[in-house]
């Protein structure tokens, strides 16, 4: 019997076009500034570091950072990986924090489908729980449902988990959400866009559905 919906967001919960037509060009044009800016904040150079670390390993492909003190550089790079859609989390941790101001200050709405606040109801109603896999930062994905267009969704929202838990594509990163949520896998149903999570989650055991939202909705 079904006890979790676990739901990703870019492509199942959100169209990706908000993702890729709005977030990350919000982030882009803003990761320059933000690092001058948040230079001397220790959070912040604690993603930096692993941002460099990681930078290192990519290094004989990419020539656009010298020195881990150069923001400019940072920013260079935080962009290819913003432009190659990478799920880096430190990436995505700088993102969350990008974003905030922007959905705090007004500008930034978290778009969410029409079936979406209909299907959270529907799901609360039936006392399931409700629980968001993404590979936006766990911060990210509070702002983005809290500032949606169709209100604060976060009271229907449990849980939260992103890549801190492993990749999205990895069938162990469902065990171990099912062990942090105390059930077994065959007691989440996983609702994604993306193929190689849907088979990842099933090998795990989960119940999955493929979103295709040219064709179908959330609820089944
Ligand atoms: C949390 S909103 C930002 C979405 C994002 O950065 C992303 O990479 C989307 O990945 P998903 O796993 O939701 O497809
Ligand atoms: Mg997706």
């Amino acid at each position: 019997m079904i006890k979790v919906i676990l739901l990703d967001i870019e492509g199942t919960t959100t169209p990706i076009d908000f993702v890729t037509k709005t977030l990350f060009p919000y982030a882009r044009s803003r990761y320059s500034s933000f690092l001058e800016e948040n230079f001397a904040s220790s959070a912040i150079r604690e993603i930096i570091e692993r941002l460099w670390l990681n930078y290192g390993s990519e290094a004989p492909a990419l020539s656009c950072w010298s020195e881990q003190d150069d923001m400019s550089g940072a920013a260079a790079y935080l962009t290819y990986l913003t432009d190659h859609d990478r799920k880096l989390t430190a990436l995505k941790d700088l993102q969350g924090k990008i974003w905030r101001t922007g959905y705090e200050n007004n500008s930034l709405k978290g778009e969410m489908y029409d079936d979406v606040l209909p299907a959270l109801q529907q799901w609360q109603a039936q006392k399931l729980t409700i629980a968001i896999y993404s590979s936006g930062s766990i911060a990210a994905q509070q702002l983005i449902f809290g500032y949606s267009n169709v209100g604060d969704l976060r009271p229907y929202i449990s849980d939260y988990f992103d890549t801190t838990t492993g990749a999205k594509i990895d069938s162990s990163s469902y065990q171990k959400i099912a062990k942090h949520l105390k059930v077994t896998p065959q007691e989440i149903h996983f609702y994604s866009d993306n193929p190689k999570e849907i088979q990842a989650a099933q090998a795990a055991g989960c119940i999955v559905t493929e979103i295709r939202r040219e064709k179908n909705h959330i609820l089944p």
